[in-house]
């Protein structure tokens, strides 16, 4: 069995001596332009289009990383460049959902427990207790409510939070209510306090935090961005900010990366911002569950973790 590889930042070397370990016999080799060769298996990140077009014998093409939207655009400019029947797969938690977990709690007890009206307090040195919230008063709703988004619900819902949360279909996690559809989000939305998106980038979901959407949360609200910058109107953020309709921002994802520094969301002091990292890909974690998918598809079975054409995600 082939397998090509080919990521702009991580080290090959070492995906290729992974890949080996967990499949013996499988060679595996970082895809370099002009290389035509045979392959069953590709590994991919931003794959530039010449690596994966006119390959018809590919068994399956694996994305790095949990969302495909780049992938999936790109394929949509070049249409040939996945040849017709060649599946795609992704990576489904691979130990990202532990650290979406680990972000959105900490950042949800840190608005909860009032740190930053308290940091600001700390600047003038004034020492005031302030009213506790409440955890009534705190419904914590989960746009997305897949793989990752799932997880995170049931982290928060574990702090005794009211946890709602929205996605295509319903979904059942214990102490979560769920909403499904366009119809729901209205339904949804309406008392949410914690706004935390975990969507995929698709043509329905860009643009989805905006103005009108914000307007419908509680009051004083809060919007976590985990998912994809292109979410996000970044203006009607600033002006709910403005207007104290959403009282704090924490921000993982941008329209474009990396944010530039004249962008006026780094000053605002009430947004905090991270550089696309709430869940990175971890390489073993990623590689096991490659690995266990090409076998089962060399064995005949249907595996997880196939993304639809259809639904763009
Ligand atoms: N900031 C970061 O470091 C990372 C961000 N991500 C982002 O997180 C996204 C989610 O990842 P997973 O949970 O693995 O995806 P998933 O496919 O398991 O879950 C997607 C969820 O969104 C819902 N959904 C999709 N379209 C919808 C629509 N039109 N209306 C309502 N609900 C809709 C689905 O029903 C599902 O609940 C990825 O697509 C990626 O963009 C993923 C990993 C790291
Ligand atoms: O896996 C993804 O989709 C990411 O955004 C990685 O940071």
């Amino acid at each position: 069995m082939d397998i090509i590889f080919h990521h702009p930042t991580f080290n090959p070397q070492f995906w290729i001596d992974g890949m080996q370990q967990q499949l013996p016999g499988a060679r595996v080799r970082q895809w370099y332009p002009g290389d035509s060769q045979p392959a069953d298996y590709a590994l991919v990140w931003h794959p530039p289009v010449e690596m994966l077009s006119g390959r018809e014998t590919l068994k399956g093409v694996f994305a790095l990383g949990a969302g495909v939207d780049s992938i999936l655009s790109k394929l949509q400019a070049y249409p040939d460049m996945l040849a017709q029947g060649v599946p795609l797969f992704r990576l489904e938690d691979t130990g990202m959902a532990l650290q979406m977990q680990e972000y959105a709690v900490s950042q949800v007890l840190h608005w909860f427990r009032r740190f930053d009206d308290y940091q600001a307090l700390k600047l003038q040195a004034k020492w005031l207790p302030l009213e506790d919230y409440r955890r009534e008063d705190f419904t914590i709703g989960l746009l997305g409510a897949g793989v990752l988004g799932g997880k995170v619900a049931e982290s928060l819902a574990a702090w005794g939070f009211p946890v709602r949360c929205w996605s295509r279909s319903k979904k059942e996690y214990p102490g979560v209510s769920s909403f499904a559809g366009a119809e729901q989000l209205d339904e949804f939305l309406n008392g949410t306090r914690v706004l935390i998106n975990l969507l995929p980038n698709t043509p329905q979901t860009v643009g989805i935090i905006n103005r009108q959407l914000l307007n419908k949360l509680a009051d004083e609200a809060f919007v976590m961005n985990l998912a994809r910058g292109v979410h996000l109107v970044e203006n009607d953020l600033l002006a709910a900010l403005e207007s104290g309709k959403v009282k704090g921002a924490m921000l993982d994802v941008f329209a474009q990366e990396p944010l530039p520094a004249e962008n006026p969301l780094w000053k605002h002091p009430r947004i905090a911002i991270t550089p696309h990292l709430a869940a990175v890909t971890r390489p073993v974690e990623a590689m096991e569950y490659i690995a266990k998918t090409i076998r089962q598809i060399e064995n005949g079975e249907s595996p997880g973790g196939q993304v639809s054409l259809h639904h763009g995600y």
